[in-house]
């Protein structure tokens, strides 16, 4: 640890991700765990967040209390839940600090309510902070921008563990934006996000969700496009969360010297046209 590392909450400290973030901070120079926020009540509250991670105890206990952590903090690392990133989105931007929000399964006016917070914080918000899923929604656009709307369908299909609590993932969605865009349409009026019963032919010009949920899976994206005889499939599989907490520690790290504003994964990494 040295004197200009950046100092980096954890919320949500001892959930799937917030574990595989410590990790990730530990072995990341540059940076340093600074406090983990717990959700009060959990059992978790007062252990060592390194314990927890499973890298060895490092002096850091989860608390319960966000401002207290923020206060002396450059930046906090949230994949937590959409009213939880909310909150938090309130107070980094009353703390002024880098917040870096990964939940899925954010409403508009929870958006909107990011964008409001962006005025005073740098956020970073991405429904999937891996390289290779930002890559994926660079070639769906393309993809779907060179194959015409009119003999080529677009489907969506995603798996993740059975523990997962919304759908479409949030990289679906991005997927399908990323698409829609290639195709100069508006996602919201567009998409079909479920079919059961007598649905009919499927309606030209849009895109389609499925949604597969099961075991430990840990995220398999495929954005397929259906033609007359032949099928395009480009696909993404994570195989460890520490593919989102690396993305999320390097998007920290990027946002440090920023201005306050609302950014995404496209924008760390060079993505974005
Ligand atoms: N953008 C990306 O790259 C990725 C996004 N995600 C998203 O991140 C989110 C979390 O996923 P995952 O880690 O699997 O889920 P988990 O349920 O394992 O973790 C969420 C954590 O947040 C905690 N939490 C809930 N409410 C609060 C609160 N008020 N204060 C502090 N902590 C709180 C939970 O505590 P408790 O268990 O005690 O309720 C839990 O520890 C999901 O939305 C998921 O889709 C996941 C992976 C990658
Ligand atoms: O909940 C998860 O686990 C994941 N959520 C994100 C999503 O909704 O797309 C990213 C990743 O696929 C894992």
């Amino acid at each position: 640890m040295t004197a200009n590392d950046m100092k980096l909450v954890v919320v949500g400290a001892a959930g799937r991700m917030g574990q595989a973030l410590i990790r990730v901070i530990h072995e990341t120079e540059g940076v340093t765990l600074h406090a983990a926020v717990g959700r009060e009540g959990s059992a978790f509250i007062g252990k060592d967040a390194g314990e927890i991670a499973g890298v060895g105890a490092l002096g850091v206990p989860v608390t319960t209390d966000p401002l207290q952590a923020f206060l002396d903090a450059e930046g906090v690392l949230d994949f937590t839940t959409p009213a939880t990133s909310v909150t938090f989105a309130g107070l980094a931007a009353q703390a002024r600090i880098v917040h870096v929000i990964g939940t899925t399964g954010c409403s508009v006016e929870d958006e909107e309510k990011f964008r409001a917070a962006a005025r005073h914080a740098r956020v970073v918000k991405s429904g999937n902070m891996s390289l290779g899923v930002n890559l994926l929604s660079v070639l769906a656009e393309q993809a779907a921008k060179a194959l015409p709307a009119a003999g080529w369908d677009v489907e969506i299909v995603e798996m993740h563990h059975k523990h997962k609590v919304d759908a479409p993932s949030g990289t679906a969605l991005l997927l399908g934006e990323a698409a829609a865009k290639g195709r100069g349409i508006d996602l919201a009026s567009k998409s079909v996000r479920v079919r059961d019963g007598h649905t009919g032919p499927r309606p030209g010009g849009t895109i389609g969700f499925a949604t597969l949920r099961g075991g430990s899976v840990v995220g398999d994206h495929s954005v397929i496009l259906a033609g007359e005889g032949e099928l395009v499939t480009l696909s993404h599989s994570a195989r460890d969360r520490s593919i989102f907490a690396r993305g999320a520690v390097a998007a920290a790290l990027w946002a440090r010297d920023k201005k306050p504003g609302f950014y995404s994964m496209l924008d760390v990494l060079g993505l974005s046209h």
